[in-house]
């Protein structure tokens, strides 16, 4: 196993190439043209400022993490951010689905698509495209340039009439300001328990053949997840701090009601139907009688569960490919789906740890994951 570096070693680690990164950007306005109206400005040189950030751990989905604004970013990301804040051209009518990885990604997308595109395409249709392409291809990631290199931007086909939808892992505090300023898009973001997103991020890391889809996942071994559970206490993971990426959204939900909207893995598993209705409301898509009454809600529910989506041909055998950058088997999508599997994972004195590191960061912002002690406060 590999030597982890102590809490003090890497603060000392991070300040220092943090404070010469900062020093490599002074003075230098990017070149850019900038959307941001404020918030990041990317110099010139960011890409040599990206190359001198701290660097992270190594794990097989994020190869090469660096530290930035805070969090532990994928480099490819940070390579294109400033590209994406330029020229990612988002609408008020744009619903923005944004996630920490493994808080439910697949599902919401899959939910969101299939509420949004109704009329077009009605849940009940045999060549529903949620039965032909996995929701993650129905739903493209900004995250990095090659979306625009894929699509030329907005599409070779007609856009699909508003509301488009697009899909983020960003933090918050990095998303383009035509996602957060006052005619900012519409944004809905899943949070989950940080012990079993911990769990589903292992298995995944542990499974995905980054080559390709069809290789079998290799088990994970129990000495990997002791490490890897030491570096989520530390925030040290792909796009960690989770309780930080949280707590972002959480604030800009409370900010910005009818613009964000916050829901938990938890609650769409405790109430489907009723998180489906909130989800398409928001989306300037409710629910007519109708509709209701036609079982509409329950046939979305259907299209989108874990059941039907595992067993579908696209999702056993096919792959969620980022043309030059990754290719993962869809299957690695889906795997239990519930909530708790923790407790098969960690130890009790394991989970004590990771609860009192999250409340520990998170006192005083007013948010936790409990799905109790703050469900009125998620708008
Ligand atoms: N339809 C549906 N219903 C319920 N749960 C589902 C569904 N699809 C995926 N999952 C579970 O979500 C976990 C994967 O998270 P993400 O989809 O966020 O992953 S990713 O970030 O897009 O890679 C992962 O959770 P774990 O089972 O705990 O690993 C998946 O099994």
């Amino acid at each position: 196993m590999a030597t982890l570096p102590t809490e003090q070693q890497q603060a000392r680690e991070q300040s220092k190439g943090e404070a010469a990164a900062m020093a490599a950007s002074d003075g230098h306005e990017s070149t850019l043209p900038n959307n941001n109206g404020g918030g990041v400005v990317f110099p010139a040189n960011f890409a040599d400022v990206v190359a001198s950030l701290p660097r992270g751990p190594h794990c097989s989905l994020f190869p090469s993490l660096r530290h930035y604004r805070g969090f532990w970013l994928p480099e490819i990301t940070l390579q294109c951010l400033p590209q994406v804040h330029a020229r990612f051209d988002l609408a008020p009518t744009d619903v923005l689905i944004a996630s920490f990885p493994k808080c439910g990604t697949t599902w919401l997308k899959s939910l969101c698509f299939a509420a949004a595109r109704r009329s077009s395409h009605p849940p009940l249709d045999g060549g529903h495209p949620l039965l032909l392409r996995n929701s993650h291809d129905c739903v493209r990631s900004i995250d990095t340039l090659l979306f625009l290199q894929e699509t030329g931007g907005d599409g070779d086909a007609p856009p699909p009439p508003p509301p488009r939808l697009l899909g983020t892992h960003l933090p918050y505090s990095l998303l383009p300001a035509r996602a957060t300023g006052p005619d900012g898009c519409r944004i809905v973001y899943i949070t989950r328990d940080p012990k079993d997103t911990l769990v589903s991020l292992f298995h995944f890391n542990s499974g995905v053949v980054m080559s390709g889809g069809g290789a079998p996942a290799p088990a994970p071994e129990a000495s990997g997840f002791e490490e890897a559970f030491e570096l989520y206490c530390q925030g040290r993971y792909g796009l960690g701090p989770q309780w930080e990426h949280a707590r972002e959204y959480w604030s800009a939900s409370a900010q910005r009601p009818g613009r964000v909207l916050c829901l938990r893995y938890e609650e769409v598993l405790e109430d489907p139907a009723g998180s489906l209705r909130r989800l398409a409301a928001f989306m300037g898509c409710p629910f007519t009688a109708k509709e209701e009454g036609a079982g509409v809600v329950g046939a979305i529910l259907e299209l989108c569960g874990m059941e039907r989506q595992r067993g579908l041909e696209v999702n056993r055998s096919g792959a969620y490919v980022v043309r030059g950058l990754l290719s993962i088997g869809n299957k690695h999508f889906f795997r239990k789906g519930v909530a708790g599997d923790w407790r098969n994972h960690m130890t009790p004195e394991m989970a004590t740890r990771l609860d009192g590191v999250v409340e520990e960061a998170l006192k005083g912002s007013g948010f936790t994951f409990d799905l109790n002690g703050s469900k009125e406060q998620m708008t």
